[in-house]
């Protein structure tokens, strides 16, 4: 049976949706990098290399980055780890990014955010060659990618993108809702719907009569940062959701002062009516880390001049 077909025998029913592997998926992706680096290193004798800058002491950055820094190694990376001080002046910072920029054994820089009030992101962004810009934040990247040109692509979106193409082969005419407008997730998701020929709406918090425009979603993702929004009445039979959201939340249930991470849409009532879902954790978010090292081994390539790797660009 095909997946369409699944779908569609899932409608009116009342099996439960079919949850997402996205930990597995990543894994699955992270060695087919580490195959191609590999490659890379015998063939050529060039190892990608990544960049990732941490300005002050946020715990959950500090999570992050050192997943970021675990994974890039595992798959044969160099991982550059930059950790500086909350009180870091932006002239440094910046001189920091320029010295990344200009350094051949760097292919890809990432500046982990939120940074402290002082610092610009915006300014910090348009600092980064746009070649070695892994999160597609830039300008540069941001208007290649909507004027349908190769571009860097936000990490998060791609990893959405590999799990729908996975999930439903082609995606040509499907109506897909967006909700979340942030340039580093709703925009760029947008983006590439549009590109493989979906009909497109973004909704956000503005927008009127929310659970009707999600409710004609074949394709869903959520990308709002605001805990179990989406309930499953929002969702029309047989959907395919895709969850961004990381929200920490208290788990009194789990004893006192702990907590618990949570989506933007509410699983336990969406999955009753959805075709697909992808759990939080174990969905998107090792997604997000994977693209970011087949975004480093893309950049890498794109600098030496040497074919894309397969399957794991936009
Ligand atoms: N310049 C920049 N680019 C980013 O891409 C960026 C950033 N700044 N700042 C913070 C957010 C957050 N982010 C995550 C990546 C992976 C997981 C992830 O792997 N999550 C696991 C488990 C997480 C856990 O257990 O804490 C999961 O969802 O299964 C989460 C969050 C990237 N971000």
């Amino acid at each position: 049976m095909t997946d369409r077909a699944a779908k569609a025998r899932k409608q009116g029913s009342d099996m439960s949706a079919d949850i997402i592997d996205g930990k597995a998926f990543a894994a699955k992706v992270r060695g087919q990098i580490a195959g191609q680096v590999a490659r890379m290193k015998a063939d050529h004798g060039i190892t990608p290399g990544l960049a990732v800058i941490l300005v002050g002491e946020d715990p959950a950055s500090q999570v992050y980055v050192r997943n970021k820094g675990t994974q890039t190694l595992e798959v044969g990376m160099h991982s550059y780890e930059h950790k500086l001080p909350a009180e870091t002046r932006a002239e440094d910072l910046y001189a920091l990014i320029d010295r990344l920029n200009a350094d051949p054994a760097v292919h890809g820089i990432l500046c982990q955010f939120p940074v402290p009030a002082h610092l610009s992101e915006t300014e910090i962004v348009a600092r980064i060659d746009p070649s070695k810009d892994v999160d597609g934040l830039h300008v540069v990247n941001a208007g290649l990618l909507a004027s349908g040109q190769r571009a860097m692509v936000s990490c998060t979106p791609l990893g959405c993108l590999m799990l729908l193409r996975d999930r439903l082969g082609s995606l040509s005419g499907l109506n897909a809702v967006v909700v979340g407008r942030s340039n580093l997730v709703g925009k760029p998701m947008a983006q590439l719907l549009l590109r493989d020929s979906c009909t497109v709406t973004i909704a956000h918090s503005r927008t009127k009569d929310i659970a009707a425009v999600c409710r004609g979603a074949d394709i869903l993702v959520a990308a709002v940062g605001r805990p179990r929004m989406i309930p499953g009445d929002w969702i029309k039979p047989g959907a395919t959701v895709i969850d961004v959201g990381i929200n920490r939340v208290d788990a009194p249930e789990r004893g006192p002062g702990k907590t618990r991470l949570v989506g933007d849409v509410d699983f336990d009532s969406a999955k009753e009516v959805a075709g697909a879902i992808t759990p939080v954790p174990g969905g998107v978010g090792p997604m997000t880390i994977a693209c970011l090292l087949a975004n480093t081994l893309t950049a890498c390539c794109r600098i030496h001049g040497l074919p894309e790797p397969d399957g794991l660009t936009a």
